[in-house]
């Protein structure tokens, strides 16, 4: 006979004022939890040409002290034409007692990054301690996040990356608004 396992029990919330109430060592990131939506720039000097891109981003908790965070991003065209979905992630940023953020992100091009970091005057800095590759992605050396929030409903964005034997430049860089 089939015994049907419980419903998870426990709830996810994008809202700092909702239930379950957010873990307190969240509380240097809670400006984050929601969703955001925004476009932005990238380049890097191996690709012939820049591009522009849009991106949606979710930051959400359990109560626990880590946030998930989830992120996909398409091409545009002239007009905004949607061109191609670009990159994908998602991951896990814990949040340490000495105000130390610890993030793991996976990108479905085989590439996962662990990085560290902190947060200072609404900037959260994250660089990579490590980064794993699958056996057929590309050469990534390490990476550079900055999020900041230049008000509460405004987060920007900026990626460096070292890849394919290049040292740590500019690869992406964006404006993200919050729709929840
Ligand atoms: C919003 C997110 C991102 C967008 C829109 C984006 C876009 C692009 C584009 C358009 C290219 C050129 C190749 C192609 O057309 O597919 C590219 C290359 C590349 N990207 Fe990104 N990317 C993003 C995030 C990332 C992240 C998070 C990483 C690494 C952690 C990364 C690493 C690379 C690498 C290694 C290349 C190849 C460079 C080369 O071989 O010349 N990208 N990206």
């Amino acid at each position: 006979m089939f015994d049907p396992a419980p419903e998870y029990p426990y709830s996810e919330s994008l809202d700092a004022d909702a239930m379950p109430a957010p873990h307190p060592l969240l509380a240097p990131v809670l400006g984050l939890l929601g969703e955001w939506h925004g476009r932005g720039q990238g380049g890097y000097p191996t690709l012939a040409e820049d591009f522009t891109y849009a991106q949606e981003v979710t930051f959400s908790h359990d109560g626990r002290p880590f946030l998930r965070y989830e992120a996909r991003a398409w091409l545009l065209g002239a007009d905004d034409v949607p061109l191609r979905p670009a990159a994908r992630e998602s991951g896990w940023w814990r949040l340490q007692p000495d105000g130390r953020v610890e993030a793991l992100v996976t990108q479905p091009t085989g590439i996962a990054e662990i990085s560290v970091g902190s947060v200072a005057d609404g900037t959260i800095d994250l660089t990579t301690d490590q980064v794993a590759t699958t056996p057929s992605a590309k050469d990534v050396q390490a990476t550079r996040r900055r999020y900041t929030l230049t008000d509460p409903d405004t987060l920007t964005f900026a990626h460096d990356l070292a890849a394919v034997g290049l040292p740590l430049q500019h690869h992406l860089s964006a404006e993200l608004h919050r729709r929840k």
